[in-house]
């Protein structure tokens, strides 16, 4: 069986994961398109030569009975009301990161699909399919190295445009490190806390950049986050993982290293679409497969979404209160422990 997608939201990311699910991809398709900018619409079915209808909103597109799949790739803040909605009609969901912008809406997510009573939603925590950070585990889960100490952590961002807020530097930058990291280490977040360096001249006036967060963990764990959506040099994350007994580095990316004129370089990538491409195409491809197999999708859970929420809410506290805030999870439901 081909899993017949509808997808929510034809920009950047959106046509990203059309043009994988068309052309890379096995076991997908994509049937049906909506954007609140229609003419986006219809220019991806072009685009891409679909077979696919053209829906004025995401409430039909749902309806479509050829629509197996929701692929929710518009804004942040629309996340919740797409996902809701597929839930009742019973659709399997692939969400974009954030689930929901605040913890209230990814609880409400949570909440629909344990009463709906079988898997949906899966969220696009890509990084946790990127083999550089899938090594990163295998080398802590062997615990060669002793438990880990402290993790030191840069997300950074050649430059972001006008409509990013300070907000956004937790919900839609940092939130990928929050996913990530506590997948990393095996545990759960107790506090953070923002902490604003000296401004860079390239900052948007309305912003902070850089900021540092600091994550604490259960067990102890301190983490470092440098979030810098202007560092204008390129695409850069970094992860660092200080163990008892040694220390491991996230990988560069490959790229030639090069002798010319008295210098010795290699590359930064500059597009976050590129850094990750291998993660995006293994988190679609493991979403197909597993739904088309066992009938639902395995990949990271709504419960997740709704811990990034819940984290990514307390950062925004601290953005404003530059103190430590706490992280209080609700009881996770069994449903999530299968
Ligand atoms: N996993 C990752 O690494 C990445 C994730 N993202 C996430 O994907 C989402 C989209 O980001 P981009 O593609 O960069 O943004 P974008 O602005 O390029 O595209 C969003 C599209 O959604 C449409 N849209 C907004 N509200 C809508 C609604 N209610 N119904 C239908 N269409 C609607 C807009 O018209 C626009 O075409 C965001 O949540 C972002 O955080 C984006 C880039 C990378
Ligand atoms: O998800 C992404 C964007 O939405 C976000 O705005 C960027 O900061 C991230 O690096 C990228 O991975």
């Amino acid at each position: 069986m081909t899993l017949r997608f509808g997808v929510v939201g034809t920009g950047a990311i959106g046509r990203e994961h059309i043009q994988r699910i068309t052309n890379t991809l096995s076991g997908g398709e994509v049937v049906a398109v909506t954007d609140i900018n229609q003419e986006s619409a219809r220019n991806v079915v072009h685009q891409f030569q679909l077979n696919a209808n053209v829906y004025p909103d995401d409430k039909s597109l749902i309806a479509d009975t050829s629509v197996d799949a929701i692929l929710v790739t518009s804004w942040g803040p629309a996340h919740q009301a797409t996902v809701l909605a597929a839930i009742e009609a019973g659709k399997y969901v692939f969400c974009e990161k954030p689930l929901a912008t605040t913890a209230e809406g990814a609880l409400s997510i949570v909440e629909a699909e344990v009463k709906h009573g079988r898997r949906l939603v899966q969220v696009g925590f890509m990084r946790r399919y990127d083999r550089g950070y899938v090594k990163l585990k295998e080398a802590i889960d062997s615990h060669e190295f002793g438990a880990p100490l402290m993790l030191h952590c840069a997300h950074r961002n050649p430059e972001v445009g006008e409509q990013y807020t300070l907000e956004m530097a937790v919900n839609d930058t940092l939130i990928h490190e929050i996913d990530v990291l506590h997948w990393l280490v095996n545990d759960d977040y107790t506090s953070i806390r923002a902490i604003f360096p000296r401004k860079t001249k390239y900052a948007l006036s309305h912003m902070q950049d850089p900021q540092i967060f600091i994550l604490e963990t259960v067990g102890g764990i301190v983490i470092t986050v440098e979030v810098f959506v202007n560092c204008k040099y390129g695409y850069d994350i970094q992860c660092e993982v200080v163990c008892e007994e040694g220390t491991m580095r996230l990988p560069e990316v490959p790229s030639i290293i090069s002798r010319k004129d008295a210098k010795l370089s290699t590359e930064v990538l500059t597009d976050w679409k590129q850094r990750f491409i291998d993660a995006y195409d293994n988190e679609i491809q493991d979403f197909i497969d597993a739904i088309r197999k066992t009938g639902q999708p395995q990949g990271p859970t709504a419960w997740d979404g709704y811990i990034a929420a819940v984290t990514s809410d307390a950062g925004i506290r601290s953005q404003q209160t530059l103190e430590k805030e706490p992280i209080q999870l609700c009881n996770k439901p069994d449903f999530y422990n299968h």
